[in-house]
């Protein structure tokens, strides 16, 4: 909490240039052309402490787009929490630098620093809300701290508890609240300042499934509806599937890879990737397995596991057309369709008869991988 206090403390207090611009409010982003980009160059961070060295990010070179969702992904310890608090200088690099709007974080001044922290809201998996402030108070506070006239400020939290649809709770003190609430309380407060960049350190962690889809959907529709740029860190493959455009991969502080969600999940190309989207993937189901056999059998179907993504245009797999490149006998055993911005993907199992090299080489020409997994009696 008082990292937080300090962080609200540290947006709101007015450098002595900004004084004369106290008491207003900054005009809505709807207004303004759009901002909200982030761009990391060779950046590096080092964490020297009295136990050791810790290399924490090394050689990031990153652009993220403005008015989209970004979500970054890794296993604990990969680097995450360190690479998104550089971008609000909660963190400074040991080299390289981070750039928001082309514009050098680590050179600003004390009040550049404010301005850029009323630019970049920030929400964390423990919500860091103070428990003997209400709802009202908590939201209130940037702008309080900032200086912001009483009316102003009243106006502004009612339009952001309205927007996290929280009315009527403004009395209310956070204890009295449900995990969810507590988050979009959270939400509301890093908004006030109208950012053009919404910080989310692991925001859903600490919800349940149904809540956590229910903030999700809110930051989308913050994102389409206020138009800022949303930088979300999790280790959930769940959240970025959810709502992120672009991910990146990061694994012992380096980038393992990056790009559109639909093409990473559907194509990952490094471990850490494939270790993370394995509570995505079914497994193959139980009874199935249980009859699997090494070798063809008699009067058998071979078991093939084929992995498709769809192209431009979303298409799933043409279930004729497999069918036909392997013989005609062909039963569909389980399989999962998902579609990511679009672009189908998934995992068919299959049983065929007729499976040769050649039927196989031509699947795997018009699908992704296909493997034969084993051979299975007529009964499965
Ligand atoms: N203040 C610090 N002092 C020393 N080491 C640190 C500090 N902060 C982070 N680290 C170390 O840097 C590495 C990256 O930590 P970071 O918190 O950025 O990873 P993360 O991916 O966010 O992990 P998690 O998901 O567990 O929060 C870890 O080895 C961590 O122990």
């Amino acid at each position: 909490m008082a990292a937080l206090t300090e962080d609200i403390v540290a947006a709101g207090r007015k450098p002595a240039r900004a004084r004369a611009a106290a008491g207003t409010l900054p005009a809505a982003a709807a207004t303004a052309p759009r901002a909200g980009s982030v761009a990391f160059q060779g950046l590096g961070k080092t964490y020297v402490s009295s136990t050791g060295t810790v290399r924490a990010l090394e050689a990031i070179d990153l652009a993220i787009p403005a008015g989209g969702i970004f979500g970054i992904i890794g296993r604990s310890g990969a680097g995450k929490s360190s690479l998104l608090r550089t971008i609000n200088r909660l963190e400074q690099p040991t080299e390289g630098r981070v750039l928001v709007d082309g514009r050098d974080v680590g050179h600003l001044d004390e009040g550049g620093l404010v301005a850029l922290r009323r630019r970049v809201g920030m929400i964390f998996q423990h919500f860091n809300l103070l428990s003997a402030k209400t709802v009202r108070q908590n939201v209130a506070l940037p702008l309080v701290v900032a200086g912001v006239a009483k009316r102003q400020i009243d106006e502004r939290v009612d339009e952001v508890l309205a927007l996290v649809g929280l009315e009527g709770k403004h009395n209310v003190y956070p204890s009295r609240l449900s995990g969810g609430q507590k988050q979009r309380v959270g939400i509301a407060r890093a908004l006030v300042h109208r950012p053009e960049i919404l910080l989310c350190d692991e925001a859903t962690s600490a919800l349940d499934p149904e809540t956590t889809l229910s903030i999700l959907g809110l930051l989308r529709d913050i994102n389409r509806r206020l138009g800022l740029t949303i930088i979300l860190i999790t280790h959930e493959m769940s959240v970025i599937r959810e709502i992120c455009e672009n991910v990146l991969v990061l694994e012992q502080g380096r980038i393992a890879e990056q790009g559109p969600v639909w093409q990473v999940f559907g194509a990952p190309k490094h471990a850490a990737t494939r270790a993370l989207l394995q509570p995505l993937s079914r497994e193959i189901p139980e009874d199935v397995a249980a009859r699997l056999e090494p070798s063809p059998v008699a009067g058998g179907e071979a078991v093939l596991e084929v992995r498709y993504t769809g192209g431009e245009g979303g298409a799933g797999p043409d279930l004729s057309r497999l069918t036909g490149l392997l013989g005609g006998s062909v039963r569909l055993l389980h399989g999962t369709v998902d579609r990511i911005q679009g672009h189908a993907h998934g995992t068919l199992l299959l049983a065929a008869r007729d499976v040769t090299e050649k039927n196989l080489d031509a699947l795997k020409g018009q699908v992704g991988s296909t493997r034969i997994l084993g051979y299975v009696r007529r009964d499965v």
